[in-house]
């Protein structure tokens, strides 16, 4: 694996989940693959779990960890091409990932969508112009359109507590009082709809919601968010915003938000989340505080999936 961007940069997606169980079991089994190697990561936007899980998988393998926020510790990026950079913007990403490749071993990139073009956002321009500028192999730390290395650790996490060899599992849309991107349902649809992942995913969510086919294909998809709970194994819930009406926040019924009433309704499912999530918005106290809640276990698993990444990507390229 030279870079790490969806599942399709995966060539056994079984092997690097039971990759990941092992290093569980055994954290520093691969401690000196690592050593004397540097892992930079640059974020253009917020992380608490992605930040941390990612540093503390490269300290189990020996790597070194530079971080930069980007546009507050370094110069604002202008990343379209063939502009005039009379504007505010300071320095090119062609320079600024080619000079990041001189000092990094491996880069990871975390790049949200503008919600403004769906088009520029689909092109998944910053992390793809790494890839070509940097260099070096590129991890994804959630881009534009997917969020892989969260949907690793999501697959991890329904294999340690699935009951049956194949189990339901709902990826179910909730109410949000901002507009965010699809890049955690699109990849979670991606990761589960693989026949590695041997699940039955079914996704609900409102009219106008539909994620782009892309992702989704293969998925039940109903608009009837009960009739999606009926006899769940796990319940991932989330909000994206309308990837028809681009960017737009078309609903805000909170009949969405899971609820014990909703739990009810399901096969005494687990319930799934990324975070951050917004209580008594997304989710309910009484649910996200719930012996059935697996939030933390699933936040717990982010190191386990990078470190396998990172694995993966030091055995294959140095
Ligand atoms: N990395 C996990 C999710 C990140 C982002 N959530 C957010 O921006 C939530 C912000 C808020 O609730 O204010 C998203 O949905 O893609
Ligand atoms: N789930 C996740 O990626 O969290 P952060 O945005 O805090 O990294």
């Amino acid at each position: 694996m030279r870079n790490f961007t969806s599942v399709h940069d995966v060539d056994d997606v079984t092997a690097l989940v039971n990759l990941a169980l092992e290093l569980k079991q055994d954290p520093l089994k691969y401690a000196n693959i690592g050593r004397n190697k540097t892992l930079g990561l640059i974020f253009f936007n917020p992380s608490l779990r992605t930040r941390l899980s990612t540093q503390k998988a490269a300290h189990n393998l020996t790597l070194r960890v530079m971080d930069m926020n980007v546009g507050q510790d370094s110069w604002n990026l202008e990343i379209r091409d063939n502009v005039v950079m009379d504007g505010d913007t300071s320095e090119h990403i062609k320079e600024a990932a080619a000079v990041i490749g001189q000092y990094c071993d491996i880069i990871g990139i975390r790049s949200f969508p503008s919600l403004n073009d769906k088009d520029t956002d689909y092109k998944e321009e910053v992390i793809q112009k790494f890839i070509t500028y940097s260099g070096v192999p590129v991890v994804s730390l959630e881009s534009a359109t997917r969020h892989p290395l969260q949907s690793l650790a999501d697959l991890i996490t329904i294999n340690e507590l699935k009951k049956t060899a194949r189990p339901k599992v709902v990826l179910t849309w909730a109410a949000h009082p901002k507009a965010l991107p699809q890049a955690v349902p699109n990849s979670f649809a991606e990761w589960m709809n693989h026949p590695d992942a041997n699940v039955d995913l079914v996704i609900t969510h409102p009219e106008g919601y539909e994620l782009d086919p892309k992702f989704t294909q293969g998925a039940k998809i109903t608009y009837n968010q009960n009739e999606a709970l009926e006899g769940a194994d796990f319940v991932y819930a989330k909000n994206w915003s309308s990837y028809k009406y681009y960017g737009n926040i078309i609903s805000k019924d909170k009949s969405w938000m899971i609820s014990p009433e909703k739990m009810k309704l399901t096969n005494q499912a687990k319930f799934m989340h990324c975070l951050p999530v917004r209580r008594n918005v997304i989710v309910s106290d009484a649910v996200i505080d719930s012996p059935d809640s697996v939030v933390i276990q699933q936040a717990g698993n982010r190191v386990w999936s990078a470190q396998a990444v990172l694995k993966k990507i030091l055995e294959d390229n140095f």
